[in-house]
C-alpha cells in the first residue's frame, strides 16, 4: 500500500509552508486571502462532503472529506491555533 499522509503530518507540512512562504503554494495563497476566504472554503468542502456521502458513494466522500480536513487545518493556521488547542476540546 502506498504511503499515506496523516492528519498530524499534513498539519506540520502546512505550518512549515506558512513559515517559509514558498512560491506556488496553494496554502500560502489561501493564508494571504485570509480567514473570510478560508472560512468559505471550509463551508464549501463541508457541503461537498455531505453531498458526496449522500449521493456519490464512499470513494467520492473520502476525497471531499480529505479536502475538508485540509481546509480546517488551513483555518487553524490562519487563526493561530495549534493541534493541541483543538484536541483539548475533543
Ligand atoms: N491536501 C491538500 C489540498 N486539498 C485541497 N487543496 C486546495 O484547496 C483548493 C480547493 O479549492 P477548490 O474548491 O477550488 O477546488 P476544486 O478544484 O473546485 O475541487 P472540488 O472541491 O470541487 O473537488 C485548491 O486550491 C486545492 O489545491 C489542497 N491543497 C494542498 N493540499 C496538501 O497540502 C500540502 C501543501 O500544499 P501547497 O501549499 O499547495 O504546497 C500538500 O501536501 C498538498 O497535497
Amino acid at each position: 500500500m502506498a504511503a499515506v499522509k496523516t492528519f498530524e503530518e499534513l498539519f506540520a507540512e502546512l505550518r512549515e509552508k506558512a513559515e517559509t512562504r514558498p512560491e506556488g503554494s496553494s496554502t500560502v495563497a489561501a493564508l494571504e486571502r485570509g480567514v473570510h476566504f478560508i472560512g468559505k472554503k471550509v463551508v464549501e468542502e463541508a457541503a461537498e462532503s455531505w453531498m458526496a456521502a449522500e449521493h456519490e458513494g464512499p470513494e467520492r466522500a473520502a476525497e471531499e472529506i480529505s479536502q475538508l480536513l485540509y481546509q480546517a487545518q488551513v483555518l487553524m493556521i490562519a487563526t493561530g491555533l495549534d493541534l493541541e488547542d483543538v484536541y483539548r476540546h475533543l
